[in-house]
């Protein structure tokens, strides 16, 4: 079973089987799927390219984020991890099996854990990042861009939902897909990663095009209208891909902002709709911004109240800087006093966060009418490297 691609096999598209397809025990064998060609299909995100997948690909339903721990200080080793990781994330975004495949020899843990065995790959994409501590473990060097984040006014980070060595950031439509993929890259990194902390997301809350339907958040609006829309490439390349500047290992990745942002949902659902619009300055149903009647009618700052969010977030307001949205909504259970522990998995990806997220976060923690309603209580920032081509792997030329 190893060489199966269960999405073919499932759904009978692409039966143009390849060379040294066979049949045997009832199954039949197809040669792995081009990416390309698959794409087509629209369940399938091709994983090489020139920058990674996940990124400046269309939002999918599910998230599940994970931040690992190096347990070595050999570059090498860690090399050889990602070597590994790249292999497995080929297999798992073309909906194959991880290595041997979940039925390999009945005296040996299987290489897969199974539990997708019936499913496809539901638009999977994995994206990996390098936190600043990933280059101080390591004794290499971090890009310029990759510093700490500095403390804003009101945050109350949690350190065991904060930083991390390593990140993966796994989404597709099917959250069985999200989970197997962490789950297996987990099993794979024993010995030299172990999970540091996690994050499952639905609802994605930001669009990527205005050809989707604007999804909404926990609170009820409608969250990603004004996002750099995927196929904008020239703002792409101004805001989001890293260029020129290096280093070289970066060139067409890009710099990842993560932000668990909790809501005081209780508050908020208390709160009169006119306050909550004001707190946004988009009315609820429409999503329209104030002045305006329909949802992707131009945002005029001017007709919005001084401290409302999307006032203070426009890049009218801020020299014109922008950033890409790709956050989740979370419910995480419940806290003592009965309040859901619920908000925004925030993640925004940038060319460079000392121009994206931090002068953006700087205006909005001093004076947002949304933080009567919110908290951020986890952080991290990651660089992602560029995209990788095949025969490579993930940050290959960052250990040459
Ligand atoms: C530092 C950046 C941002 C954080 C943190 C953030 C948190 C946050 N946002 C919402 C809800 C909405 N945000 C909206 C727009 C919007 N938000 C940011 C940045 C951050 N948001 C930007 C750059 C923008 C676009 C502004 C513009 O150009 O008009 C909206 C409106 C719809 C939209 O355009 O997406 C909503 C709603 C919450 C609830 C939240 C924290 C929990
Ligand atoms: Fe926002």
């Amino acid at each position: 079973m190893t060489d199966l691609s269960r999405r073919r096999l499932l759904t009978g598209a692409g039966l143009a089987v390849g060379a040294g397809a066979a049949t045997g025990a009832g199954l039949v064998r197809f040669a792995p799927p081009e990416p390309a060609a698959a794409a087509a299909s629209g369940e399938l995100i091709p994983f090489y390219g020139p920058h990674q997948s996940g990124i400046a690909t269309p939002v999918q339903e599910r998230l599940q984020f994970a931040a690992f721990d190096l347990s070595t200080a050999s570059p090498a080793r860690v090399a050889a991890l990602l070597k590994v990781w790249t292999a497995a994330a080929v297999r798992m975004t073309a909906a194959q099996e991880v290595g041997r495949g979940a039925t390999g020899r009945a005296t040996a843990p299987p290489d897969d854990s199974g539990e997708t065995l019936d499913l496809d790959a539901s638009r999977l994409t994995v994206t990996v990042g390098f936190g600043p501590s990933f280059f101080t473990r390591l004794n290499l060097r971090a890009p310029g861009p990759l510093k700490e984040l500095p403390a804003f006014p009101g945050e109350r980070l949690d350190p065991a939902r904060s930083g991390g060595d390593i990140c993966v950031q796994a989404c597709a439509d099917d959250p069985q897909v999200t989970v197997h993929a962490v789950r297996n890259l987990t099993r794979l990194a024993a010995g030299t990663a172990t999970l540091r902390w996690s994050q499952s997301g639905f609802g994605r809350a930001a669009s990527s095009s205005r050809s989707e339907k604007t999804p909404r958040n926990l609170m009820g609006f409608k969250d990603g209208t004004n996002n750099i829309a995927i196929h904008d490439r020239d703002k792409l390349a101004r805001h989001v891909w890293v260029g020129d500047e290096g280093p070289e290992w970066m060139y067409g990745g890009s710099y990842m902002v993560t932000r668990r942002i909790r809501m005081h949902l209780d508050l908020w659902d208390r709160t009169p709709l006119r306050q909550q619009e004001d707190t946004i300055g988009r009315t609820k149903r429409e999503g329209a911004p104030y002045g305006g009647d329909e949802e992707f009618d131009p945002v005029r700052i001017h007709a919005l109240p001084p401290r409302s969010h999307v006032r203070l977030a426009h890049p009218d307001s801020n020299d014109g800087r922008r950033i890409l949205r790709r956050g989740y909504s979370y419910s995480d259970g419940n806290d003592s006093r009965g309040r859901l522990d619920a908000g925004l998995f925030f993640i925004a990806y940038q060319r460079d966060p000392e121009t994206g997220f931090i002068p953006l976060q700087r205006q909005l923690a001093a004076r947002d009418a949304l933080n009567r309603y919110i908290q951020h209580v986890g952080s991290g920032v990651w660089a992602c490297p560029g995209g990788v081509r095949r025969g490579s792997f993930w940050g290959e030329a960052l250990f040459s």
